[in-house]
């Protein structure tokens, strides 16, 4: 089947935000197509974040999507109300659900688009014949729990293979790549077939975060179009 027609789409994470200043940290990247919101439990991760009264605080802030990263455990409990309060793209962790079909239908339902991520080390095909319960599929390209970290290399073998079966299938669903997106690793992850791209410190750590993720951007669709 012919490749489906695809765009390029950059989620700065807020992670890498000064958290005592969110409202005025989200109106540095007015081009971004939403904001990345890592929501940890301390539990599922070994870090602790912000939960759902922030998120709704986040909500009111800014009139850009949300797209809500929830690195936390019994997703199956927690995550329908992320979508209640006006997420765009609710993401839940694969290893975190005991029933990831039902979960995705249930965030559908509740108007939000339904994301299911894995780890770095969990195994794609598993999860192949439910692309069509979700509209995105985060590949992590380090482990949760922290910004900063390298981008796992190890990982693009992965998102080729995610890519290729959804073109194949002829599902639509977005393929998000998180953790260790800049300017040296974004080029391979949209090579790959990544369509969407989570950066923090790459964007929170330059001088201007809107000009960096717009060049984040524009280089990934550089690669996209060149391998397309
Ligand atoms: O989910 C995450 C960590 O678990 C963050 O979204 C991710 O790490 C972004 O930060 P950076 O771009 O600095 O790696
Ligand atoms: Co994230």
């Amino acid at each position: 089947m012919a490749e489906l027609q695809r765009s390029v789409h950059l989620h700065p994470s807020i992670l890498s935000a000064d958290f005592s200043r969110l409202g005025e940290e989200i109106a540095r990247i007015p081009s971004a197509d939403a904001v990345h919101v890592d929501v940890m439990d301390n539990h599922f991760v070994p870090n602790l974040t912000l939960g759902l009264p922030v998120v709704e605080a986040i909500r009111r802030a800014t009139s850009l999507p949300l797209d809500i990263h929830l690195m936390i455990s019994d997703a199956d409990r927690w995550a329908p109300g992320y979508a209640e309060a006006g997420a765009e793209s609710v993401t839940f962790h694969a290893e975190a659900s005991g029933a990831p079909i039902r979960l995705a239908r249930e965030l559908r339902a509740r108007g939000a688009q339904a994301g299911m991520a894995l780890k770095p080390a969990t195994a794609l095909e598993p999860y192949l014949d439910m692309l069509t319960e979700l509209d995105m599929l985060l590949l992590m390209t380090v482990e949760p729990g922290f910004g900063g970290q390298a981008f796992l290399e190890v990982v693009l073998p992965k998102i080729r293979r995610a890519r290729q079966a959804a073109d194949d299938a002829g599902v639509p669903v977005a393929v998000q790549v998180d953790g260790g997106i800049s300017a040296q690793t974004i080029t391979a992850a949209a090579e790959a077939g990544a369509d969407v791209f989570v950066a923090g410190s790459a964007v929170y750590g330059a001088d201007d975060p809107d000009a960096a993720l717009i060049a984040l951007r524009d280089q990934a669709a550089a690669a996209q179009g060149s391998c397309g």
